[in-house]
């Protein structure tokens, strides 16, 4: 589902690649998580899944399709198929939790009648049924972070990204946000998880890979989070 071969990425400017020669794959269905130190490389690595960057050198594959020689054009389609979360939740203010999760389908031109039927079961799905009228500000942290991942998800995407997603959560609501980004991954969507949440990773005995100064230093099944 996702390839990286021999990746480089050295921003503008810089003289030190952010990822060096890279060399990974992530099957469809699996859940990795990226660890590392700040500064290892991981939003890199996120980012050019999304071609928010093309690489220095090397290949990267995502849903069949070679990023390096995609045309600009089918930019959009690819990243319609990844959803994508963040640690500060990005909701729209202003608008309720209806709005938010159908502003994603709306962009991509879903009838009203679909929206209104789907909305209500992904909102049921991430356990936010009977909150769709409620704005973004109302509600908690970690329920914020489940509109965040019903508007992720409701396209129900083949990938889905996220950045450090329980990095603004306490303990408790971090579980409850993994066991819910578990179910939607069982459900065959592939998720790679951006993280410096140690109890997290050890807990969920995932794959996990792991990059130091841009280089991919371990990559483990059923891993653990593995250093301070
Ligand atoms: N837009 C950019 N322009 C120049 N350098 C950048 C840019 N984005 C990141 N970098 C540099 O690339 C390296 C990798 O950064 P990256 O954000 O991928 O690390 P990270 O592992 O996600 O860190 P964190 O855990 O703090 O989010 C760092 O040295 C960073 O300073």
């Amino acid at each position: 589902m996702i390839r990286f071969e021999n990746v480089t990425k050295t921003y503008d400017g810089q003289s030190k690649p952010a990822l060096n020669n890279v060399t990974v794959e992530i099957a469809k269905g699996e859940f990795a998580f990226l660890v590392g130190t700040s500064g290892s490389g991981k939003s890199t690595f996120l980012r050019l899944i999304l071609r928010e960057y093309l690489p220095t050198s090397g290949h990267i594959h995502v849903a069949g399709q070679d990023l390096t020689r995609m045309h600009g054009w089918k930019v959009p389609g690819l990243r319609r198929r990844i959803g994508t979360v963040f640690q500060d939740f990005r909701l729209l203010p202003g608008k309720t939790v209806n709005e938010n999760v159908a502003f994603a389908l709306q962009v991509i031109g879903k009838s009203n009648s679909v929206i209104r039927k789907i909305v209500p079961e992904t909102l049921e799905l991430v356990g936010l049924e009977g909150k769709g009228d409620r704005l973004p500000e109302e509600l908690s942290g970690g329920e914020q972070q489940r509109v965040a991942i019903a508007r992720a998800f409701v396209n129900r995407p083949a990938i889905l990204i996220a950045d450090e997603p329980t990095g603004n959560l306490d303990p408790a609501t971090s579980v409850g946000i993994m066991k819910l980004l578990d179910r939607i991954n069982r459900s065959d969507t592939t998720v790679v998880m951006a993280t410096h949440d140690a109890n997290i990773v050890d807990q969920m005995r995932k794959r996990v890979i792991e990059l130091s100064n841009g280089e991919l230093v371990r990559d483990q099944t059923k891993g653990v989070y593995g250093y301070q």
